[in-house]
């Protein structure tokens, strides 16, 4: 990476970004949020009917999904059935778009609220994603819609890195 000096000189020096999953606080955070948030989801009147029969664990997955995006570990590629199964959970839903802009509302208020970073390159990636992802869920789960299932769990990253002392 490269800084300047007192001086003005350019100077090197090496630093290690975190992942968004370390950032974030890692898996308790990450659950946290997800239990928050399908909470909030429940009291929702335009929400509540699409998540009434959820499965008893799906904040709990979705967390692991999140932490797997995140940078964290690949455990919902190797214990959840990864992408494909994601998308099968969303085949035919017909999500609307107002839908979609609730859950993201929601999504952000639940950062919030579960104490998430909050600096602006932390958010600004977690928003980046929701928008991206919440987007293709529409996609996804639009009649006749037929998304590759052999795609891997995608990876987000930075926007923005965040910024750090140089290393003494
Ligand atoms: C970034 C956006 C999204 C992500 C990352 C995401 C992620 C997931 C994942 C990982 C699952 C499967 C959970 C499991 O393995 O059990 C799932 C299921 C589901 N998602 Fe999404 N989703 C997103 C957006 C949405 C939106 C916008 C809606 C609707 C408004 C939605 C509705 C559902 C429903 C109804 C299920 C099935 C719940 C169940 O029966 O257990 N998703 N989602």
């Amino acid at each position: 990476m490269e800084g300047f000096t007192p001086d003005g000189e350019p100077e090197r020096y090496e630093t290690t970004t975190p992942t968004l999953y370390e950032w974030a606080g890692g898996r308790d955070a990450l659950i946290r949020l997800l239990t928050i948030f399908y909470g909030h989801v429940l009291e929702d009147p335009l929400l509540e009917p699409v998540f009434r029969h959820m499965d008893a664990h799906h904040a709990e997955h979705v967390a692991v999904w999140l932490g797997e995006v995140f940078g964290g570990p690949a455990a919902y590629s190797g214990e959840h059935g990864g992408h494909a199964h994601m998308i099968g959970r969303h085949l035919g839903r017909g999500i609307t778009e107002q839908q979609r802009r609730r859950w993201v509302s929601l999504l952000l208020d639940a950062a919030d609220e579960a104490g998430l970073p909050a600096d602006p390159e932390f958010r600004a990636a977690f928003a980046g994603y929701v928008e991206w992802g919440s987007r293709l869920a529409v996609l996804f789960s639009a009649p006749g819609a037929e998304p590759n299932p052999h795609e891997p769990v995608p990876h987000w990253d930075w926007t923005m890195p965040p910024w750090q002392p140089p290393a003494p």
